[in-house]
């Protein structure tokens, strides 16, 4: 075939060449082959299908030549340095007699450029996920991770080059799920070093909400909470990849997994007061109609996947039951917040001289003096709501292979700086303050200054890996305390309510809380018959519905605040009224919908029947109030936040 001599431009965003366009966050890797001076980019690109509005990502390979050996360099650094994996791959007649892709370091093309170790991570599979599927949607995403060996031994045998087979080269350690908790306890027990670089779950949400439950019941949590998370979507409904990441498909999530970056994440800690335990979630938690839903899904997995929850819908419309019950919450005051010191609750954390938490341990705190101000927002020592600016100063900056890290850049340029000044929006490699690289021999410069490539022939900014032994913010704050199980369904009925309001919690108490005081939490009350009380942590899109519909417009999964939904209504005209409003996002409209952003929130339910409430798409009982508020720190998703809507 003929080789024509194009001009191409390597920038933050793009490939440019000629009139076409190659998005770099399409690039999983690039393969170069040793001897030929022949690059390969690997990417998926989006494409758009022709009669229907979706939108698919397939594989597409674009070949170059380099004209010499130091455009070769050139090339390999400029594409390092925008976080593209690079294999280095003998030349293929060279390599049919050894049947090996990876090359030594005298193969490298410069002394100077080390690779970097592969990306080990640990890939816990769901197989009951959705309906079932859940190894075949893993099929589609793993070869982005990684090519098998045998695809490789093939290529060789049949001459083909290597390079269209080894992409992102992660080291995939896959262990299926056998039943219901085995996530849980293998994030709780593993040993954190074989899986350096993060754990991915494919599933639904659910088997995310056992790995985060999994990974903060360790004894140490803080440290746990810096093991990245990385989801490929499997299950009936991925609300939180599709909501925070914008993200459907598992190869879109493969790709965003191999590109990396780093999602900061508010965690939604729910305690129950009566035993202590506590129970996670990344998306929501709620009760009422939504529960009840959940809990008869269970039925009609296997028959219907995905859609039990629309037929548990209908059949629990038709028998809807009442849901009185009492909410208190603390709303949040954003001038308040700003002015009551984030640094004051910092010291708390750091000294943990919080009391365990209890209802009462919560009010004691609530209603002490104005020199107690410190503590008085905390509803516990393990779940606490701090804002978004404690947050940041709190958490760790992240880090993952294959991903250009400011850490990187500042080495680079001597400013290093130990603070771990964190950032809970990952910020793509081109809203950094790097000019765009262009293949000529100044941004070669700087390539070469942040890229380094190692004997195992890949390529990586050096200080990107996540370091477990890096300082991490110190807690000093007693451990949580954890049951060592969620809490069980028992036959033991559920606690009455006749009596009257806990005054403590009541808004009108003149007692609590004073008004002039601008730390002391205000309590609000609500108490009556609901539809549903809902807790949002992000948006909470649904991805079986509209992708505009949104369950909670304004909750952000990383702003220290949670968003209270109360349905005040009864009955299924209402109900109906609810869900269908909820499609055209007019739901939070409704003269009977409350919408409200807290920091904490107390749930009382009346009556004697058991109970549930749903976090995550788990349910748990509900035998004794609940208080929900946020953990002082952070987890990490592995990817990019989608950006905010205006
Ligand atoms: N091997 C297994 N057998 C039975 N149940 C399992 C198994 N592995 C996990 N589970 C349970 O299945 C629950 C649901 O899993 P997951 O969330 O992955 O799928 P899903 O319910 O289809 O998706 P979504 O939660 O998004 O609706 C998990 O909470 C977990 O407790």
């Amino acid at each position: 075939m003929a080789t024509v001599e194009v001009h191409a431009k390597l920038t933050t965003k793009a490939l440019i060449w000629g009139l076409h366009c190659l998005r770099l966050e399409d690039v999983v890797a690039v393969s170069y082959s040793d001897g030929s001076r022949r690059f390969t980019i690997h990417s998926y690109q989006v494409t758009k299908e022709k009669w229907i509005s979706s939108s698919r990502r397939s594989r597409k390979d674009l070949h170059f030549l380099a004209p010499d050996a130091e455009e070769v360099l050139q090339w390999v650094s400029a594409f390092a340095d925008q976080g593209c994996h690079i294999n280095f791959l003998r030349h293929p007649l060279a390599s049919s007699k050894k049947k090996s892709t990876v090359v030594d370091a005298g193969s490298s093309p410069s002394p100077s450029i080390r690779c970097r170790s592969r990306p080990t991570v640990l890939v816990i599979l769901n197989p009951r996920s959705g309906r079932g599927r859940a190894r075949k949607v893993f099929s589609k995403a793993e070869p982005v991770l990684k090519a098998s060996t045998l695809s490789i031994h093939f290529a060789f045998t049949h001459g083909h080059s290597a390079s269209f087979l080894q992409l992102a080269g992660f080291r995939l350690t896959i262990v299926e799920t056998t039943d219901a908790r085995h996530a849980q306890t293998l994030a709780s027990t593993v040993d954190l070093s074989t899986c350096p670089d993060g754990i991915i779950c494919v599933g639904g949400d659910g088997i995310v909400n056992e790995v985060l439950n999994g990974l903060l019941s360790r004894d140490n949590p803080h440290r746990a909470s810096e093991v990245p998370i990385g989801i490929i979507p499997a299950g009936s409904d991925n609300s939180l990849v599709w909501t925070v990441l914008g993200i459907r498909d598992p190869v879109s999530a493969a790709v965003a997994i191999v590109k990396g970056g780093m999602v900061g994440m508010d965690v939604l800690g729910v305690e129950w007061t009566k035993t202590g335990a506590v129970h996670l979630g990344f998306t929501i938690a709620y009760y009422g109609f939504m529960s009840d839903v959940l809990e008869l899904s269970g039925k009609y997995q296997k028959r219907f996947g995905p859609l039990r929850y629309f037929v548990a819908g209908a059949l629990k419309l038709l028998r809807l039951p009442q849901y009185k019950c009492e909410i208190d919450f603390v709303p949040v005051d954003t001038k308040k917040d700003e002015a009551s010191g984030p640094n004051v609750r910092l010291e708390v954390d750091r000294h943990g001289d919080l009391e365990a938490g209890t209802i009462e341990a919560i009010f004691s705190r609530s209603t002490s003096t104005e020199n107690d101000h410190d503590a008085t927002n905390e509803p516990s020592d393990y779940v606490r709501g701090l804002d978004g600016k404690t947050k940041k100063q709190l958490s760790t900056r992240a880090s993952f292979p294959g991903c250009c890290t400011e850490e990187a850049l500042s080495v680079h340029h001597g400013t290093t700086s130990p603070s771990p000044r964190p950032r809970t929006r990952s910020k793509s490699r081109s809203e950094k303050s790097w000019s765009g690289l262009s293949v000529d021999g100044e941004s070669a410069r700087v390539s070469r200054a942040n890229s380094v490539i190692s004997s195992n022939g890949e390529a990586e900014n050096v200080s990107s890996a996540p370091k477990w032994d890096s300082p991490a913010p110190k807690w000093d704050s007693p451990a949580p305390k954890w049951d060592s199980a969620a809490p069980k369904w028992d036959s033991s009925p559920g606690p009455k309510w006749d009596s009257p309001v806990d005054s403590r919690f009541s808004s009108e108490s003149d007692s609590f809380p004073p008004s002039s005081d601008s730390v002391v939490p205000k309590w609000e009350h609500r108490q009556g018959y609901f539809l549903g009380i809902m807790l949002c942590n992000h948006q909470c899109k649904t991805v079986q519905c509209l992708p505009s519909q949104v369950l909670a417009p304004g909750a952000e999964h990383d702003d220290g605040n949670l968003d209270l939904i109360i349905v005040r209504a009864v009955g299924r005209l209402q109900l109906l009224r609810f869900f269908w409003s909820m499609q055209f996002n007019r739901h939070l409209k409704l003269p009977f919908v409350e919408y409200i952003k807290v920091r904490q929130a107390i749930l009382k339910t009346a009556g004697n029947d058991l109970q549930g409430c749903g976090i995550d798409g788990e349910l748990l009982e509900l035998n004794s109030p609940i208080s929900a508020a946020l953990l002082p720190y952070q987890c990490r998703l592995i990817g990019r936040a989608r950006p905010r809507q205006q």
